[in-house]
């Protein structure tokens, strides 16, 4: 199974075009037989497989010049968006020559996305869609409300967070100070914490102005990374929900710097820096152990 792996700001993926595959490799669904959850993990351990952050299964649809998109974390679970992903996946596009255009759109489980690649595919935009903080979207447990400023109690500890999707769901914890450590401790817990029926993403975000902020970053299925799209975006959009900062917004991460513009809607645009890391073929072997 070939792969072209990429980071944007250290948060790696691998992508795996459909296309690239040969008829054993794709079951009677046209899906690749080898991505259960239990390849993924082998494929993505840092140490017995390629190592990443998860998977971009990419299908260009021939003739139609249509993308559409899936992305596995790690753990296996499947993502409904990924903001690096979007970005990783569209500089694949253009690489190989398979986008005629600089803008192109691109489907995924939470939603079409509109596509921008600047400076022949080192930088590229995204548009993320319309954020939602309505615990029916995200999903949050309890009644149907928007889960801002609320708390969240993991035995020894209480947070006050808020919540929301961009496709995937994100609590964004505000604190006076983060660090690794801080995400490293409580991620988890509040990944799987029954408040959140699909798990969640974790950002712990710092205020830095009002027109930049600091986040440290739990993924669900991926745990600590150093860098995440919609984490970025659910955190400034958070930001910006409370009057905290402006609709143009840095996030600083452990891996670089994104930028996200939050629209008065509430639609999200997010732009940063993707790399080229590899291409290769993963050994059947690792499959067989
Ligand atoms: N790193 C990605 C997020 C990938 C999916 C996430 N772990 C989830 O399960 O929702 C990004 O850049 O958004």
């Amino acid at each position: 199974m070939k792969f072209h792996k990429y980071h944007a700001l250290g948060n790696d993926y691998l992508v795996v075009n459909s296309q690239d595959l040969n008829s054993q490799e794709l079951n009677s669904q046209g899906l690749i037989t080898e991505l259960t959850p239990e390849n993924i993990q082998k494929i993505c351990d840092r140490h017995f497989g390629i190592g990443s952050d998860g998977i971009l299964l990419g299908t260009i649809q021939p003739k139609t010049n249509r993308f559409s998109l899936r992305i596995f974390n790690p753990d296996g679970s499947e993502a409904e968006k990924s903001g690096n992903g979007l970005r990783i996946f569209s500089r694949y596009l253009w690489d190989m020559g398979l986008v005629t255009n600089k803008q192109f759109s691109i489907e995924t489980i939470g939603g079409i996305v509109k596509s921008v690649v600047d400076n022949s595919g080192q930088m590229v935009r995204v548009e993320m869609e319309k954020i939602s903080f309505w615990s029916n979207d995200i999903p949050v447990a309890g009644e149907a409300r928007e889960v801002i400023n609320q708390k969240i109690n993991l035995g020894d500890k209480e947070f006050n967070f808020s919540a929301a999707t961009i496709g995937n769901p994100h609590c964004v914890i505000i604190l006076p100070e983060v660090d690794s450590q801080i995400a490293k401790k409580y991620g988890s817990q509040i990944e799987n914490h029954p408040l959140f029926p699909q798990r969640t993403n974790v950002q712990f975000m710092k205020i830095l102005d009002r027109n930049n902020i600091q986040i440290e970053i739990w993924e669900r299925g991926a745990g600590y990374t150093l860098a995440s799209g919609s984490s970025s975006s659910a955190a400034a959009a958070v930001a910006y929900k409370l009057g905290l900062c402006d609709t143009k917004i840095t996030v600083k991460m452990p891996g670089g710097l994104i930028s996200i513009r939050v629209n008065e809607d509430f639609n999200i645009i997010m732009s940063g820096a993707v790399t080229q890391v590899a291409s290769g073929k993963i050994s059947q072997e690792i499959f067989d152990i």
